[in-house]
């Protein structure tokens, strides 16, 4: 079949290539490194993603272009309808609460008020996915993955993430287009707002649909099983803050800023229970006033991380995943009001974040990038960027950059300039 003929002109390419597999020539070589790399796996633990991404590299190269369209554009659209249908009728809750057996679609369809028909084509397309097991005609058993659908802090994401936003990504080409394809920084003009027609940023907007603890809920849960920053192997907590801490009873001691509902400051708690000084949560009153369980041990606070910090002295101030959620300007004003707070030659301010290598990002981190730059016109910041922000703009010095390993966000030391003290 020949070339076709395209809105940006004549396609130089033979239709023919779109049936032909998108990189034969890589397969052989990557069955070779999946089986080393499955050995090293299984005889050490190690490697896991790793052989994860040859995996996916090889589905990809067998994959035809017609196939990988139709995956994009059909299957995974409609396994997301169908995963978010599952988190929201409570499927996954019943189909774990009935434990690891075959569950027959009209039972589960009974118990849930839901139309047999209706479920029955939704979780066969999510069995033709792999999601769940087929075990007869509408008879299905759950994977390890639909089984952890039913925890809030995996399930809950799906709906804070997708429903509500996802028409940010899905349009960002228009918004981009009508924005003259450039980099976009203007914290109240994103792709979401364009794509959503309102003006509320992605916090507010996920509030005000009711999804802000679905929200909470994806921030405890994308962290699971990463090494935390306070593991002795990833950042020195006796030696950098306890070491020299001020030893008074209500010293401040380590201040959560955007701390959502406390799970890095319980994570700290775990790590170091006793430590001199508070632990103190701040976040936006709406995001306090949704904290279901959080540890005596820690103090909330309510704060518009735009104004004053009311905090003045603390032996830290950490920011995990806040600055990215901002453009340089606005996050220039978030730092000067830390700085304002922090006490010369004593307190440190830690930000936990991705640092993008110039080369070989890692998915994670460039798949957090997008979320940004579609979502709220920010971004993943590489370490010339970082400095740019810290040292050039905010003014601060940035001591160390703590690496958490591979795919690990990184954990930046900041402290006051002493000449810039007076
Ligand atoms: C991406 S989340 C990160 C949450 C948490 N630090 C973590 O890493 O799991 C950003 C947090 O910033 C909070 N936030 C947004 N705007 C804020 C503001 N103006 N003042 C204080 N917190 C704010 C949000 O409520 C949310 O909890």
């Amino acid at each position: 079949m020949p070339a076709q003929e395209t809105e940006k002109g004549q396609s130089s390419v033979d239709v023919s290539i779109a049936t032909e597999p998108n990189n034969i020539e890589a397969v052989p070589t990557l069955l070779n490194q999946i089986t080393q790399a499955f050995d090293t796996f299984t005889t050490s633990n190690v490697g896991r993603e790793d052989l994860l991404a040859k995996c996916r590299t090889l589905v990809q190269s067998l994959e035809t272009p017609r196939e990988t369209m139709i995956y994009h554009c059909w299957a995974q659209t409609g396994a997301i309808a169908g995963l978010n249908f599952g988190v929201d009728s409570g499927l996954w809750t019943l189909m774990a609460q009935n434990g690891d057996k075959p569950q027959k679609v009209g039972d589960l369809a009974a118990k849930l008020g839901a139309d047999r028909v209706l479920l029955s084509r939704l979780m066969r397309h999510l069995s033709a996915m792999g999601y769940l097991i087929e075990i007869d005609i509408d008879e299905y058993r759950l994977t390890n993955y639909t089984r952890a659908m039913s925890i809030p802090m995996i399930g809950n994401g799906y709906l804070a993430m997708l429903s509500c936003t996802s028409a940010g990504p899905m349009r960002f080409h228009e918004f981009s287009r009508k924005r003259g394809w450039v980099n976009p920084t203007d914290a109240r003009d994103t792709a979401m707002m364009y794509a959503y027609g309102t003006s509320m940023d992605t916090f507010a907007w996920q509030q005000s649909l009711g999804y802000g603890t679905h929200f909470n809920d994806h921030m405890s849960g994308y962290a699971l099983g990463l090494l935390p920053w306070m593991a002795p192997s990833f950042y020195p907590v006796k030696e950098r803050l306890i070491d020299g801490a001020n030893t008074d009873r209500e010293a401040p001691f380590l201040v959560d800023i955007g701390g959502n509902v406390g799970h890095d400051l319980e994570l700290f708690h775990k790590h170091y229970p006793r430590v001199p000084g508070d632990l103190i949560l701040q976040d936006l009153p709406v995001v306090i006033g949704q904290i279901r369980n959080l540890d005596p041990a820690i103090l909330r606070m309510e704060y518009d991380f735009h104004t004053k910090q009311p905090v003045n002295g603390a032996r830290a101030y950490y920011m995990h995943n806040c600055l990215h959620d901002w453009p340089d300007d606005v996050c220039e004003n978030i730092l000067a009001q830390v700085k304002a707070a922090m006490k010369p030659g004593y307190s440190r301010l830690l930000i936990h974040e991705h640092v993008i290598p110039e080369t070989g990002a890692y998915w994670e981190a460039t798949a957090l990038d997008m979320v940004m730059l579609t979502l709220l016109s920010a971004h993943e910041r590489t370490q010339i960027a970082w400095y740019n922000l810290i040292e050039s703009r905010a003014g601060l010095n940035i001591t160390k950059i703590w690496r958490g390993g591979k795919g690990s966000q990184s954990l930046i030391e900041c402290e006051l300039r002493l000449s810039g003290v007076n």
